[in-house]
């Protein structure tokens, strides 16, 4: 069997009186793009800095490609992880190229890898200029291409797509498709679910320093029963009407504004078009609204869901 890339194991750090991560374990395969979302304060960037050895667990492991945080070779293993901090110190007063220069030759990384670099985010013309004078979204891309200086074969990626415009997170994460081709796995995270949820392999969800999910958009999605809100839209006139032919077919519902509204449990879609067929006539418009995962997970649920991962 292939070996996890990560793996941690009921890993617990507090700060003072606050358990920052509790009791985490999780695993992410070799090639793997695996998500952390959660909201602000959730523990993502200290799991982060635990998963690089800047910070010791209270208690638990954690192993980077088969090697433990706490062993002596663990060095060797560091040199071979990019890490993209959340506040990427930079400054002000070199240029671009001096900046990936300088870290460069901390990284032990020819400087001829620097400019090549520079282009891959996007930074190619102002690779010149003082990084005082750039905006946050070219900060945020020299970041990107400090960490990935050397080819390492890990990306510890924390929040990675903070001010970057549109175009700016579709570089990025054709970027990060390029890096993977070449078998490099890659961790990311992230506050806004929905958009990371169609691009990494698999996510976990972190509320309050605990796993509160983990496993594919598609496996988390199967594994509650979500209600889908259903918006229908009429005249005023045919409110009562419609609210009484539902209730004959067994939905509840409100009276709105623009209409009535209810849920219901997906496998009830069909009967709910059927029931309103006969008063097709008087409706403008039938509306599904989708639950997100965000909403269920980090709002209202509590309850774990284990780790159906492949390489779980
Ligand atoms: N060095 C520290 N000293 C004291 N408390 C800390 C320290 N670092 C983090 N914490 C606390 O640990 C908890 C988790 O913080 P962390 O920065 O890991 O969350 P996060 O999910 O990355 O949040 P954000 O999205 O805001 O960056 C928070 O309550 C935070 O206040």
């Amino acid at each position: 069997m292939q070996r996890n890339m990560i793996e941690l194991h009921a890993v617990c750090r507090r700060f003072g009186a606050q358990l920052a991560v509790n009791q985490v374990s999780l695993t992410v395969a070799p090639g793997e793009l695996f998500g952390l979302i959660g909201h602000n304060g959730a523990g993502k960037s200290t799991l982060f800095k635990l998963m690089l050895g800047l910070l010791a667990p209270d208690s638990g492991d954690i192993l980077l490609d088969g090697v433990s945080i706490r062993g002596a070779s663990f060095r060797d293993v560091r040199r071979r992880i990019g890490y993209l901090p959340e506040n990427v110190v930079l400054y002000d007063n070199l240029s671009a190229s001096e900046t990936l220069a300088f870290y460069a030759r901390l990284k032990g990384v020819p400087l001829t890898a620097c400019a090549p670099l520079l282009a891959e985010v996007g930074l190619a013309d102002a690779a010149a200029r003082r990084v005082g004078t750039y905006s946050k979204g070219m900060r945020q891309r020299l970041g990107f291409a400090q960490a990935l200086l050397g080819s390492p074969q890990l990306l510890l990626l924390d929040e990675p797509t903070t001010g970057l415009d549109p175009e700016g997170i579709h570089d990025f994460y054709r970027i990060v498709e390029a890096r993977r081709a070449h078998g490099c796995t890659v961790i990311l995270s992230s506050h806004i679910l929905a958009e990371i949820e169609q691009r990494v392999d698999r996510l976990a969800m972190l509320a309050g320093g605990k796993l509160a999910a983990i496993g594919s958009v598609a496996e988390l999605s199967a594994g509650i029963a979500l209600p889908v809100a259903v918006e229908l839209v009429s005249a005023a006139t045919h409110h009562d009407t419609l609210a009484a032919s539902l209730a004959a077919a067994g939905f509840a519902c409100q009276t709105k504004p623009h209409g009535l509204s209810l849920a219901i449990a997906r496998h009830d879609k069909g009967r709910l078009l059927a029931a309103l067929a006969p008063l097709a006539a008087t409706l403008a418009d039938v509306r599904f609204i989708e639950p997100t995962l965000e909403a269920v997970f980090l709002g209202h649920r509590h309850a774990s869901i284990h780790d159906t991962g492949a390489s779980a």
